[in-house]
């Protein structure tokens, strides 16, 4: 028998396109994912959405969308009682679920879609809007090889895919790489307010923040070397940055303990999520 192929959705239902929904559906149709084989439910579509999906030929809100051979779910975690009714509908008895949503587990969407069976719980971050994107995913035992390899490339299509060895990693996975974003965009306002408190104009400022985070994020991509090597060769000895590092790496004190603090109640919030 042929191994079962690599490849792209041929119908796929995208329930919620808010940030991150409307991040991957960008990714998806910059990396040529076919549009007519798309379908966006969305009440609240921003104006950008509504212009994306009539440039591109992707059906907005259709009256009633065949079920789909992926939906993926990209709703608020919240919002999952309320809209589990109508989006059971939408679910086929072939139709591998794609959920995103924080916190919540198969068995927790498994007891509001019950015509769900086989589902990928996935964890994608927001860079997957340029194809930049990070995601962990974990499947449920009904997943077939061949459904595995399809929530692959369509996860693969807008960044790096992580399989999990278990579901239980995820929330940890939310808690680095869901949120982690956010944690660099803050990064660049902490760097940028400390610039203008050592003297620079806030706009010269906040251009250099920003400028040195993108810089120093695609360089991590391109380089093969470790995060570690590449700080070492910014910091000559006895120069500039040994001196700000000694700050900033201080134990206890430092950054290290902040993040894990930070990751820790991220990872805490996610597991309040489940349910
Ligand atoms: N924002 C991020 O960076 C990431 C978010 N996530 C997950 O993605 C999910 C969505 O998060 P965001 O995009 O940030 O939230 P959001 O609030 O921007 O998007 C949610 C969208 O769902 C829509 N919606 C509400 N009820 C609906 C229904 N019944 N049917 C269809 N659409 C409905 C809303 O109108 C909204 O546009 C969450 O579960 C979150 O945990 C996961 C990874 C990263
Ligand atoms: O903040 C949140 O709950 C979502 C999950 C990961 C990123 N954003």
């Amino acid at each position: 028998m042929s191994k079962p192929a690599s490849r792209l959705p041929s119908s796929l239902v995208l329930v919620g396109a808010g940030k991150m929904g409307g991040a991957m559906l960008e990714g998806w149709l910059a990396e040529g994912m076919p549009p007519q084989g798309i379908a966006v439910i969305e009440p609240r579509p921003s104006e950008e959405m509504a212009r994306l999906c009539g440039e591109r030929g992707v059906a907005l809100n259709p009256k009633e969308p065949a079920a789909p051979e992926v939906l993926v779910l990209a709703i608020k975690p919240q919002m999952l009682d309320e809209a589990a009714k109508d989006l059971d509908a939408l679910v086929g008895s072939g139709t591998l679920l794609v959920s995103i949503l924080a916190g919540k587990t198969i068995g927790d969407l498994r007891k509001r879609l019950p015509t769900a069976r086989a589902v990928v719980r996935a964890m994608p971050n927001l860079p997957a809007s340029i194809g930049r994107g990070a995601t962990g995913a974990a499947a449920s035992s009904e997943v077939t090889e061949a459904q595995r390899l399809v929530a692959d490339a369509l996860l693969r299509s807008v960044g790096a895919v992580e399989w999990l060895p278990s579901e239980s990693l995820i929330d940890a996975v939310t808690a680095v790489s869901g949120s982690g974003p956010a944690y660099v965009f803050h990064l660049v306002e902490c760097l940028a307010e400390a610039g203008i408190a050592a003297g620079l104009p806030a706009d010269l400022s906040q251009r250099l923040a920003r400028a040195t985070v993108a810089g120093a994020g695609e360089l991590l991509f391109r380089s093969d070397l470790s995060a570690a090597t590449l700080r070492q060769n910014v910091t000559s000895p006895g120069g500039t940055t040994a001196a700000g590092l000694q700050v900033l790496m201080a134990d206890p004190g430092g950054l290290k303990a902040l993040m894990r603090e930070t990751v820790a109640a991220a990872k805490k919030r996610a597991e309040e999520l489940a349910g």
